[in-house]
């Protein structure tokens, strides 16, 4: 996979926030997030998340700390330039109600001024990209959409003017489950194709263990309690309120998360193996678990290209989401 040169890392240095009543949001966060990483911002209500977010694009302006784009310090560029080379998709969206569709993935390119042509072409490609044809959807007003459509077009229009940073407030929560997880599985495709760098909060940890590369879990006073992979945070929990936050079922949620690798396999049973479900290498330890449950047999074949290449028992699976702290 290429990373794209337009995706530039972030640093939070120290950053602060004390609110003009006093309220201390954000008491000293440093994160690094490198370029073209999805990194998730987790924790409970009120811990800070949205206004560290709204730091990195000056929405809100920090009290005290550092915060850089690449070389750059956020605080020496203007921040309506800046906001225009950083997407940031909300919960509702915000989508210009009287504006067509096209014409809301198109704001910021217009703001910068490309030549209509370009505009046009960049508005249909991403529309394509996020799954909606542009034939069908770009004359359409946001009313005459549904709540995932909608979601894309907000989705596109972050993207418009080829940002070096995505921000995401919540970005699926105002969508029903089952449209919810399309949405999460389409935006990792497409994350893998334009692999921007991508600060998303949610309140939901299935959410962040499906999309993060990096999760970082805030309380209050947005104060960093772990900063892992999903998988390293699920199999150990930093600290108890990391242990309490991700919860008693976070051994199932490891195995979504954890890949079938060849070495944590079992050999082929010789005879048997005929007999017994199967499942493909490039699932998870989670949709082998489901092959067990299912077929309700004690062990699998594991299978590459359609071939055998291992198998897994119960007690091994079981074994692999068993935390290690
Ligand atoms: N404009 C403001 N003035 C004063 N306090 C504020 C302001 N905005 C937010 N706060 C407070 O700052 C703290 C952090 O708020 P923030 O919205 O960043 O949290 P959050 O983690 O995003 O919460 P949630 O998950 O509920 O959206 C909260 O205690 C909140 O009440």
């Amino acid at each position: 996979m290429t990373q794209s040169p337009r995706a530039a890392s972030i640093s939070l240095q120290g950053i602060q926030k004390r609110y003009p009543d006093g309220t201390e949001a954000v008491r000293g966060l440093s994160l690094d997030v490198r370029a073209g990483e999805l990194v998730v911002l987790i924790g409970p209500s009120g811990c800070g998340k949205s206004t560290v977010l709204r730091m990195i694009n000056r929405l809100i302006e920090p009290t005290a700390g550092r915060i850089t784009l690449g070389d750059e310090d956020v605080t020496d560029v203007d921040p309506v330039r800046l906001r225009r080379r950083i997407g940031y998709v909300i919960q509702n969206v915000g989508l210009f109600p009287h504006q067509t569709v096209r014409a809301n993935v198109a704001t910021v390119p217009g703001l910068l001024r490309w030549p209509k042509n370009q505009t046009r072409a960049r508005v249909d490609e991403l529309l394509d990209l996020v799954g909606l044809d542009p034939a069908q959807f770009g004359g359409r007003y946001p009313h005459e959409l549904s709540g995932g459509q909608r979601q894309r077009v907000g989705v596109a229009r972050a993207l418009a003017a080829d940002p070096v940073v995505l921000l995401m407030d919540e970005p699926f929560s105002a969508v029903d489950p089952i449209v919810r997880a399309r949405l999460q599985e389409e935006f990792l495709r497409l994350q893998a194709e334009v692999r921007k760098t991508i600060v998303l909060v949610t309140h939901d940890l299935d959410e962040a263990v499906r999309l993060g590369d990096r999760i970082a879990v805030l309380s209050e006073g947005g104060h960093l309690e772990q900063y892992d992979t999903p998988a390293a945070l699920l199999g150990a929990p930093a600290t108890p309120f990391v242990r309490e936050f991700v919860g008693a079922d976070r051994g199932i949620r490891r195995l979504a998360v954890t890949p079938l690798d060849r070495e944590s396999l079992e050999p082929v049973p010789g005879d048997a193996a005929a007999d017994l479900p199967t499942v493909a290498l490039d699932g998870s330890a989670y949709d082998a678990l489901a092959v067990l449950l299912t077929s309700g047999r004690d062990q699998l074949v594991v299978t590459d290209a359609g071939r055998p290449v291992g198998a897994l028992s119960r007690q091994r699976l079981l074994d692999l989401g068993r935390p290690t702290s």
